[in-house]
């Protein structure tokens, strides 16, 4: 593709003509600049800097008289800026110093291309706040991965990371009231520093909801961490009441805290950051208004204050009417945490295609619009970029342009291999959230007309047949460049391995695949493209089961059309030859059937022996006589079943578990056995054939637990 600035500029004006990109200049600085990473910035770019150049740069903030003749050319808006290229002057001049730094991130652009072109750019942001919150329940962002994402931040003019890895001990329960060791805190320091540096807000985010007192002692001890933070450098500060349950949950409270914290702390230290809190109820599905928990918040929460908020599900796309629903109720625009990429609900897959769904229509509507990542911190950079692009200028956002830009900007030499991966990994699959994203569009019509082909009239669509054919090729060879692509980008190769080494025995199964409709008719030629078939699916299989969290790649489109040609040519071949080859692409053997919302879409895993279901990350609301039930596709027997609902030894009792082999007739299975902290360990069913298994809350009243495992292992 061609050149374009990132993120797209809100006026960009140009003479048709070009500079060479000067050698030697003379830096005319305002003031404002002397401290702060501007400067550094652009002697970085173009280190020329010469007192007695013919060229010169003036830069500057509107009141330095270094741009006083471009006052009026500076857009009046928070982070505005003004840039002109012209035959012996560049002018970089901000509405303030970030705005300023920007005019200078959209300049080194500018130097990537072989002349300089003569042009007018004015441009500012439509969303106030713009960047990430590390928010994600999982394996923590490396130091390493962090410095990179600050940068990437700088370059994409996004300006604010909020720290809020649900698994740091030190930012939730049980160690939120300890400072960080001496180890931690330096590294918090550090990235600190890296945000200074790249001109993002650096927001430490503490979650205390889970097991906080409503005393002057726990108010305290948070004040006292917020103060080690910010002795840390850290000058922007979050409050988390996400994911929990019990006293924690109270808005007054919350509201009270809260604003006493911005009254004895943010405000008085003159320098912080707007506080940020996330709400217990943080999308439209969970939130009871008439309860008045959000209007609760709305009314007694300082002003400046923000407010986070997902949409109307936990995972979902921001659009207007969302933020009608929210704004009214928390009387101020919401601040949007957006749940993409991150996959913490589906962690066997990588979430790379483009970012769309959400309105154009809403820039004014909201306070900012941070997104969520995967644990995969390079890969959710193909997401973060279409991001950043969208909250700088959102009419303009296009996703398709943006998601390809973002490749190219990942691997450059490798932009068109990449492409073809993220094209395939993009869905979900099915899940607890219900949330869906396209996948395989390149090929999808090519993939459905040679099914429906097949599978209605036994035919081969020819053109279909030979565009999929070439997908195949293409995947398999996009796998193994990438793999093979040395130090282009080698973070982002380390993350995605596993996924290209499935991604690489699909391309295979594919062309399998289509040898053995190719070949039906013959009786001996099929057998060879069949069992290789079977030997990729095992192989791909065997791949899955290497890894904890699973390795699905091409789950969406791909996979499902391979495995039913597999099964319709397979059962065809049979039927004509009165064989009894095996007809079953693999399968899970496990279903599960729930009427609690929550885990009714939950997937279930089958690794080896083990089969389960996907755990939830949130607070599961189990209503009375609620039940979950896990269908085999055969009667097994039982060697262990480990139940773990993240809840005290009495919850248990609200509950009841049996088993079945017929459905009809149930045997109970003892609940109170072997206890370890909060998990069931091998329930009572050792030995036991089972067809199902039902979990009950017989308490007659709602339960609210986690989901954390249900996991059982199969008799050898
Ligand atoms: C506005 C507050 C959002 N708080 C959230 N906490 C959770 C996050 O920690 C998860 O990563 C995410 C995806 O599983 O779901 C909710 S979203």
């Amino acid at each position: 593709q061609e050149f374009r600035l990132q993120p797209t500029p809100q006026k960009y004006i140009s003479q048709d003509d070009s500079i060479s990109i000067p050698l030697q200049y003379q830096l005319l600085s305002g003031n404002s600049l002397s401290t702060g990473n501007t400067l550094p910035l652009l002697r970085s770019l173009m280190p020329g800097e010469a007192p007695k150049a013919g060229f010169r740069i003036y830069i500057g903030t509107q009141d330095d008289k270094t741009v006083k003749n471009y006052r009026k050319r500076i857009p009046q808006k928070p982070e505005g800026y003004f840039l002109k290229i012209d035959k012996d002057r560049i002018i970089i001049a901000g509405a303030d110093e970030r705005g300023t730094y920007y005019g200078v991130q959209t300049l080194a652009q500018l130097l990537t291309l072989d002349k300089l072109p003569l042009i007018e750019v004015s441009d500012y942001p439509d969303v106030p706040y713009r960047g990430v919150v590390e928010g994600f329940y999982g394996t923590p962002w490396s130091q390493e991965a962090r410095m990179r994402q600050l940068e990437f931040y700088g370059r994409n003019k996004m300006n604010v990371y909020l720290y809020g890895p649900k698994d740091d001990p030190y930012h939730s329960t049980p160690h939120w009231r300890k400072p960080y060791p001496a180890q931690e805190a330096e590294q918090i320091k550090q990235l600190v520093d890296k945000a200074r540096e790249n001109n993002v807000i650096f927001y430490w985010a503490i979650h205390p909801g889970q097991d906080i007192r409503w005393n002057e002692e726990d108010r305290s001890l948070l004040l006292q961490k917020f103060e080690s933070m910010y002795q840390l450098g850290v000058r922007g500060f979050a409050v988390f009441f996400d994911d929990i349950s019990g006293e924690g949950t109270q808005a007054s409270k919350q509201a009270e805290l809260l604003n006493y914290i911005d009254n004895h702390f943010v405000q008085p230290k003159k320098d912080v950051a707007p506080l940020v809190m996330c709400p217990t109820e943080y999308n439209k599905s969970w939130s009871n208004v008439k309860g008045g928990y959000l209007t609760t918040l709305g009314e007694q929460l300082n002003k400046d204050i923000q407010i986070m908020w997902t949409g109307n599900k936990v995972i979902a796309t921001i659009d207007k009417p969302t933020l009608e629903f929210i704004n009214p109720l928390i009387k101020r625009k919401a601040y949007i945490w957006w749940n993409f990429p991150v996959s913490d609900y589906v962690r066997d897959h990588l979430l790379l295609g483009p970012v769309y769904g959400n309105g154009l229509d809403v820039k004014d509507e909201m306070s900012a619009f941070v997104s969520n990542p995967m644990e995969h911190a390079e890969s959710s950079k193909i997401s973060l970029y279409s991001v950043a692009d969208y909250t700088w200028n959102m009419e303009k956002f296009d996703s398709n342009t943006s998601w390809k830009h973002a490749i190219k900007d990942l691997m450059p030499l490798h932009a068109e291999y990449l492409e073809t991966f993220a094209i395939h990994n993009s869905d979900l699959g099915k899940n607890g959230h219900g949330f869906r994203r396209e996948e395989s569009t390149n090929i999808q019509p090519a993939l459905s007309a040679l099914l429906k082909n097949y599978q209605e009239k036994g035919e081969i669509d020819e053109t279909a047949y030979r565009q999929v054919a070439e997908e195949c090729r293409k995947i398999i060879t996009s796998a193994d460049m990438l793999l093979a692509s040395g130090n282009e980008n080698r973070p982002l190769i380390n993350e995605i391995s596993p996924w290209l080494s499935q991604f690489k025995l699909v391309g295979e199964y594919g062309k399998a695949v289509l040898d053995m409709i190719r070949l039906q008719r013959q009786e001996k030629a099929f057998l060879p493209s069949h069992a290789h078939a079977q030997a990729l699916q095992t192989l791909m299989t065997d791949n899955d089961a290497r890894y904890p969290q699973g390795v699905k790649s091409g789950s969406g489109q791909l996979m499902p059309t391979f495995d039913a040609l597999f099964e319709a040519s397979t059962q065809q071949y049979n039927r004509q030859f009165h064989t009894a080859l095996n007809a079953r692409a693999i399968y899970s053997p496990y279903t599960l059937e729930s009427n609690v919302a929550q885990l009714a879409m939950l997937p279930t895993q089958q690794k080896g022996k083990e089969g389960s279901v996907a755990p939830s990350n949130e607070v599961i609301n189990w209503q009375a006589d609620g039940s979950l039930t896990l269908s085999m596709d055969r009667p097994r027997v039982l060697a262990s079943l480990r139940i773990d609902l993240g809840a005290p030894e009495e919850t248990y009792a609200h509950f009841r578990l049996e088993t079945s082999l017929d459905g009809k007739e149930w045997q109970h299975a003892d609940l109170q056995t072997a206890w370890k902290g909060h998990t069931l360990q091998k329930v009572k069913v050792e030995g036991r054939k089972v067809l199902k298994i039902r979990l009950t809350n017989i308490s007659g009243n709602e339960q609210k637990v986690y989901f954390k495992t249900f996991k059982l292992t199969e008799k050898e």
